[in-house]
C-alpha cells in the first residue's frame, strides 16, 4: 500500500522553517519521500537556500506550491495561518491533502480556510530530525482511510504517531510537542551541575544526554513504571535518594506538569483567535 501511496506524493511545505526542515530531513533521510520530491515555498530567501542545500526544490510562491504537490504541509506559525491558507484557497482542490502542524489552530477553521482540500492535522516535535519524533494526529471529515495511511507512514518514518481525538491534540502539544524543550533543559542543567561538581563541559553534556537517552529507552523498552524504574537506582541513604529530596523539596514533579498543562491551555487559547 505505502510504497505506492508514496510513489504519487509530492510533498510540499508552506513555510520552510525550523520544523518544515526537521520534517524533511527526518523523510529524506529516511528514504520515505525523497528531498527531490519535496518542495518548499517561504518569504525568507534564507530558509529557501537552506531547502535547496537538502536537494529539494523550491517555489516562489505558495500558490505555485499546490499546482506541483498533493500533500502540503503547513508549516507556518499559526498567527500567519489564515491568511496564508485563504490566500492559497483558489489554487487548492479535493485533490489535496493538507496537513496542519500548527498549533492549536483547529480542523474546523483549517477546512474553512482551505475549501474542498482534504485536512489533517498532526502534531509532532523536532525530533523528526534525528528519525525520534513523538506525534498525534487527528483526521478532518473528509480525510480518507488512505490519508490517514500515508501520513501514518511518513510520521512513523521519523519517530511515533498516535491518532487522538482531536480535542486532546492541545495535550499532545504540552507533553511532546513542546516537551523537547523541557528536556533541552534539563539536559542543560544537568551538565551544568556535572561542571559544577568538576566535570570538563564535554563530558557532563555528553553524560547527560546519554543518561536522558538511556532513561527513555529503560521506559519503552521494558515497559515498567518509572516510580519502579527510579526506585532500581535508589540505594538505602545512598546519593540518589538525596538528590531526589531535594527536588522534591523544589516541585520538580509538580513543575513539570504545570508546564506540560500551561501548554496545552496555551493551545486551547491560540485555537479560539
Ligand atoms: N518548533 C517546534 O518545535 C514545533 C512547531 N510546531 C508548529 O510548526 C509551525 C512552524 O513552526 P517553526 O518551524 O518553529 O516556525 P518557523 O518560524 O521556524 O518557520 C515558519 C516559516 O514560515 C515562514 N513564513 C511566514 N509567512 C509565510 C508565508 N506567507 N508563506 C510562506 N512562508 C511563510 C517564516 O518566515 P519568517 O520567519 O520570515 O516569518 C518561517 O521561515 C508552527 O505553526 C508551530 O506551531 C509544531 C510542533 C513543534
Ligand atoms: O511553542 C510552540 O508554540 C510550538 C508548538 C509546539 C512546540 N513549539
Amino acid at each position: 500500500m505505502a510504497a505506492d501511496m508514496l510513489a504519487n506524493t509530492r510533498v510540499g511545505f508552506i513555510g520552510a522553517g525550523q520544523m518544515a526542515e526537521a520534517i524533511a530531513r527526518g523523510l529524506d533521510k529516511a528514504g520515505v519521500v525523497p528531498a527531490n520530491k519535496m518542495c518548499a515555498s517561504d518569504v525568507n530567501v534564507g530558509r529557501m537556500k537552506v531547502f535547496e542545500s537538502l536537494g529539494t526544490s523550491v517555489c516562489s510562491s505558495n500558490t505555485k506550491l499546490a499546482e506541483t504537490s498533493n500533500v502540503l504541509i503547513l508549516a507556518v506559525k499559526p498567527q500567519v495561518a489564515e491568511k496564508v491558507v485563504t490566500d492559497m484557497k483558489p489554487s487548492l482542490s479535493k485533490d489535496h491533502l493538507l496537513v496542519s502542524i500548527a498549533a492549536g489552530i483547529p480542523i474546523s477553521k483549517l477546512q474553512d480556510w482551505a475549501g474542498e482540500a482534504r485536512i489533517v492535522r498532526v502534531m509532532p516535535n523536532v525530533a523528526c530530525m534525528v528519525g525520534e519524533t513523538a506525534a498525534g494526529m487527528s483526521l478532518g471529515k473528509t480525510a480518507t482511510p488512505a490519508d490517514s495511511d500515508l501520513v501514518t507512514t511518513m510520521f512513523e518514518s521519523v519517530g511515533k504517531i498516535h491518532v487522538v481525538d482531536e480535542k486532546l491534540l492541545n495535550a499532545v502539544t504540552g507533553v511532546s510537542g513542546s516537551g523537547p524543550a523541557y528536556i533541552f533543559m534539563a539536559i542543560e542543567a544537568l551538565a551544568d551541575g556535572g561542571v559544577a561538581a568538576g566535570l570538563t563541559r564535554d563530558v557532563a553534556m555528553s553524560l547527560a544526554a546519554q543518561t536522558v537517552l538511556g532513561s527513555a529507552k529503560m521506559v519503552l523498552e521494558t515497559k515498567k513504571h518509572p516510580g519502579e524504574l527510579k526506585d532500581m537506582v535508589t540505594s538505602p541513604a545512598g546519593t540518589t535518594i538525596a538528590g531526589i529530596r531535594e527536588l522534591e523539596d523544589r516541585g520538580f514533579r509538580s513543575a513539570l506538569i504545570n508546564a506540560v498543562v500551561a501548554g496545552a491551555k496555551r493551545g486551547e487559547e491560540m485555537s479560539k483567535y
